[in-house]
């Protein structure tokens, strides 16, 4: 059985639909890319899969049930502006992760001393340690973004969600988190969801690349169809490698 279980989802709003028929199977472990022109309803997908809304239609299980409403506890999610708090410190935002596990939303004593020590393994992993005690507007964007995967990653998710996480970064930025998030996922096995606006980044880091995009398409009404998965790339080792996909598919230059 599959991990990540998407049956014939449909969502509209109102009467607009965004997407249909959409279906998917994921291992558990997998890392999906996912990619399309904008406001085909990449975001809306990882929005169903946090169990933010519903799909009109169809079904979605993870693990064999639905997913779960709280947030942190089997999904982590980082977007593309930064989800970190403003008003904690680095350190006090990595513990912060961890509170979202308790009832109260908070921790105490013991358990507090205990999060702080975990909160500076990862701060160390993360390579933030020399700024634990600043606050993140201080930070560069590229260190925010560790920031805010760190925070993530801290609930130990199984999932972790990413919308076009380096979108906001410049270029060398951009390549040492590749290379950060390479590392993560090798040490801890999650599954990963990232959108993103760059083709050549969804095939450098993801096992497979998604491309949603509409394949009805009606000139005098373009809203009046949805948008579905239309390839399910390979991009391991021996899938298609990327410098062939555009000559090969010409119409995903649309998708990035
Ligand atoms: N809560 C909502 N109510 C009504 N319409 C919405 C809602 N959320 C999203 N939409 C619309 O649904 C469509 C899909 O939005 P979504 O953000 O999922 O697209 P996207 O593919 O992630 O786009 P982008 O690449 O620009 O971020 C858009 O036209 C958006 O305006």
């Amino acid at each position: 059985m599959s991990f990540v279980s998407v049956r014939d989802v449909f969502q509209s709003y109102g009467n607009r639909p965004i997407l249909e028929r959409v279906n998917l199977d994921v291992a558990e472990g997998e890392f999906i890319s996912i990619v399309g022109a904008s406001g085909c309803g990449k975001s809306t997908f990882l929005r169903m899969l946090l169990a933010e809304e519903q799909p009109t239609r169809g079904a979605i299980t993870i693990d064999g049930g639905a997913p779960a409403v709280e947030p942190g506890l089997e999904r982590g999610v980082v977007f593309q502006k930064y989800s970190v708090f403003p008003h904690l410190t680095v350190r006090q935002n990595i513990v912060a992760g961890e509170g979202f596990q308790t009832a109260s939303g908070r921790l105490r004593g013991a358990k507090r001393r205990e999060a702080l020590d975990r909160a500076d393994a990862m701060l160390d992993r993360i390579g933030l340690n020399h700024v634990a005690d600043q606050y993140p507007a201080s930070l560069s964007g590229g260190m925010q973004q560790r920031l805010a995967i760190g925070q993530a990653l801290t609930a130990k998710p199984r999932i972790l969600l990413l919308d076009e996480p380096f979108g906001a970064l410049d270029p060398g930025t951009r390549l040492s988190m590749h290379q950060f998030l390479t590392e993560l996922r090798a040490e801890t096995k999650m599954t990963v969801f990232m959108v993103t606006h760059d083709l050549e980044e969804g095939f450098k880091l993801g096992d497979r690349v998604l491309v949603f995009d509409k394949p009805r398409w009606d000139p005098h009404d373009p809203g009046a169809f949805g948008a579905t998965i239309t390839y399910d790339f390979d991009a391991r080792d021996r899938g298609i490698p990327f410098q062939r996909i555009l000559d090969l598919y010409p119409s995903l230059a649309r998708a990035s």
